[in-house]
């Protein structure tokens, strides 16, 4: 378990992570999710003891990082900035950790096999591809059969087989009891691989929830119209808690209203309806939707409501 307690985190006048209280619980995987500069990578280099809080404490399995008597043992973790030395083999750099943190060599060729480096553990890392690099990553993360994981963004540069493998294998670490904490840009693929959500929007706590109910609730469904009389039903859903929208001509996306009581509206008016489809919220939908207000960098375009 990893419990943050009114963490703070500032570089000069920077706050990277604001008063942020969380517990991430053993036993599943929770998906740390917010835009860029959110503080996500900051909140994790200081879990691993690798940054100091400004304010706030964080504990893994009840104690501060520093108190705990085998790091590696208890926390292992894959952050962006670490790089094995390019002049060395998978298998040298992995031996090197294991015996400066007296673990058995035993573990090396395991990890090895795990993150499925074996046939090219005595390659140089210098000539690793992305995801060669981010296999040994999480392999190094392993080592020493943490019960704590701690991983950043750790499908960047996968390929598909890759993010499968990910997926798989944080999901088996959940399920022997240990607390997995893995941070992604691809919403998607934190839906179907996270039992919880971590949100961070600006350094602030925005959600903590099962993914299940982050999908439900943030953005929640909608209802997409199509018609030839789309200026006019709109005029025939407005009302108070309805947001209507269309991107499209002939096209009206509806928010606050089920579909049976568009369609049932639509045609005591006489409007004819080409397409009446209801929508559940994606969770890239449901992240733009909590981390609207929270994102540092945007690119988006104000939305025009159909007058
Ligand atoms: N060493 C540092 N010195 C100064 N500012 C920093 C430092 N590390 C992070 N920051 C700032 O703190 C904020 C949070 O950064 P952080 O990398 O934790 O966010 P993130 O959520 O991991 O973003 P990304 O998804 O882009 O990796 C950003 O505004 C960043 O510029």
């Amino acid at each position: 378990m990893i419990e943050i307690r009114g963490l703070t985190k500032r570089y000069g006048d920077r706050t990277a992570v604001d008063d942020l209280t969380v517990t991430i619980r053993s036993g599943r995987v929770t998906g740390f999710l917010g835009p860029n500069g959110a503080g996500k990578s900051t909140t994790m280099r200081v879990v691993v003891g690798l940054d100091r809080p400004t304010a706030g404490t964080v504990l893994v399995d009840g104690r501060r990082y520093a108190d705990l008597p085998a790091p590696l043992r208890a926390v292992g973790a894959l952050l962006e900035a670490r790089s094995a030395h390019p002049g060395r083999t998978a298998r040298d750099h992995l031996r090197l950790l294991a015996a400066t943190a007296g673990l058995p060599r035993s573990r090396v060729d395991a990890v090895l096999d795990l993150a499925g480096l074996t046939a090219v553990a005595d390659r140089r890392v210098g000539v690793f591809s992305l995801g060669m690099g981010q296999r040994l990553g999480v392999a190094t993360a392993l080592l020493g059969d943490p019960a704590t994981v701690v991983l950043d963004e750790p499908v960047n540069g996968l390929d598909p087989d890759g993010v499968l493998w990910i997926r798989t294998l944080t999901r088996r670490l959940a399920a022997e009891g240990r607390t997995v904490l893995v941070s992604s840009h691809l919403m998607s693929e934190m839906a179907v691989t996270a039992d919880h959500l971590v949100v961070l929007g600006r350094g602030r706590l925005v959600a903590d929830a099962p993914t299940d109910d982050v999908l439900r609730q943030a953005g929640g469904s909608s209802v997409r119209v199509r018609s030839p009389r789309a200026v006019e039903l709109v005029d025939l859903l407005a009302g108070e808690g309805v947001v209507l929208d269309s991107p499209e001509r002939g096209l009206v996306e509806v928010r606050g209203l089920p579909a049976a009581e568009i369609g049932d509206r639509a045609a005591r008016a006489g409007i004819a309806l080409h397409e009446l489809t209801p929508v559940s919220a994606s969770l890239e939908e449901a992240f733009m939707d909590l981390t609207r207000d929270e994102r540092e960098y945007r690119t988006d375009a104000p939305q025009e409501v159909l007058a």
